[in-house]
């Protein structure tokens, strides 16, 4: 793990950011969203992305999904060269290596949890193979979906909803999923069982996750934590307390205020 600029990309790295800027608007409208980033997302490791209002977060994680340009820079995924694809490969590209789990779900209201699931597989023209279903029933019965499979979102809980995205994500095993405030909608009982889910799915099955998040209780459950502020890293530290993520944010909140 590094976030050294100039260093090489790791060899066990699903993500690699080369001082990677991102800018939005003009002269004096202009932003600087990132700054010079540069890090590595491992293989099997669960992130989390934090920083105040404005640091840059789902920037980062856009460009490094491929969703927004750099404006400079190199995006490493699943050792592609994000940055010199053109939108199509990109595009292929993020339908085999990346999942997303949002805030919001993101489930289509008139699949069934189990049709959802298997969209990914659908969109991306792909069959189901015999060993794949194997493990979808397991992801089913491990998430404990198996008596809610056929109903549709509005009809499952908050926490079970985020579940059926889990498993949407973790279906294909992709390189990497990034998780945009998974637990944002969920009450406390249900935040903590897809926080552990998700510390499962890294630790068990090797799954990398890069997840962003406000909220120190949930990336207490990371094993690495990266800060930013004013679109630059200034943190990169291993498994905390929520305490102590508070503690190490409570100055870069202050200073963005
Ligand atoms: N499309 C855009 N056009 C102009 N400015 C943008 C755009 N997207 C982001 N920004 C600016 O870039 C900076 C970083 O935004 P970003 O959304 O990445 O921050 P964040 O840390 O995810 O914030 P939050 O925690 O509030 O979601 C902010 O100053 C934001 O206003």
């Amino acid at each position: 793990m590094t976030s050294t600029p100039h260093q090489e990309q790791s060899a066990s790295a699903v993500v690699s950011l080369r001082r990677v800027s991102r800018t939005y608007g003009e002269g004096t409208g202009r932003v600087a969203a990132l700054d010079e980033v540069s890090v590595d997302i491992d293989r099997g490791g669960f992130t989390a992305i934090m920083g105040p209002s404005g640091s840059g977060k789902s920037t980062l994680m856009n460009v490094a999904a491929g969703l927004d340009d750099v404006t400079s820079g190199e995006v490493m995924l699943a050792g592609r060269p994000l940055t010199h694809l053109d939108d199509d490969a990109r595009t292929r590209l993020r339908r085999e290596e990346v999942g997303f789990v949002f805030q919001a779900f993101n489930l289509v209201p008139t699949l069934s949890a189990r049709e959802n699931i298997l969209l990914p597989f659908e969109l991306a023209g792909r069959q189901v193979g015999a060993e794949q279903q194997r493990w979808i029933d397991h992801l089913v019965l491990t998430l404990g979906l198996g008596e809610r499979i056929g109903h549709r979102p509005s009809e499952l809980s908050g926490g079970q909803q985020q579940r059926v995205a889990i498993a949407r994500a973790l279906a294909s095993r992709p390189s990497v999923i990034f998780a945009d405030e998974p637990t944002g909608n969920l009450d406390s009982r249900s935040s903590r069982e897809v926080l552990t889910l998700l510390r499962t799915a890294a630790r068990e099955y090797g799954q990398t996750i890069a997840m962003v998040s406000h909220d120190p209780v949930a990336a207490s459950y990371a094993d690495r934590i990266l800060v930013l502020a004013d679109g630059r890293l200034v943190g990169d530290h291993g498994p905390l307390s929520p305490q102590q993520i508070s503690d190490l944010l409570i100055g870069f909140e202050v200073g963005a205020a």
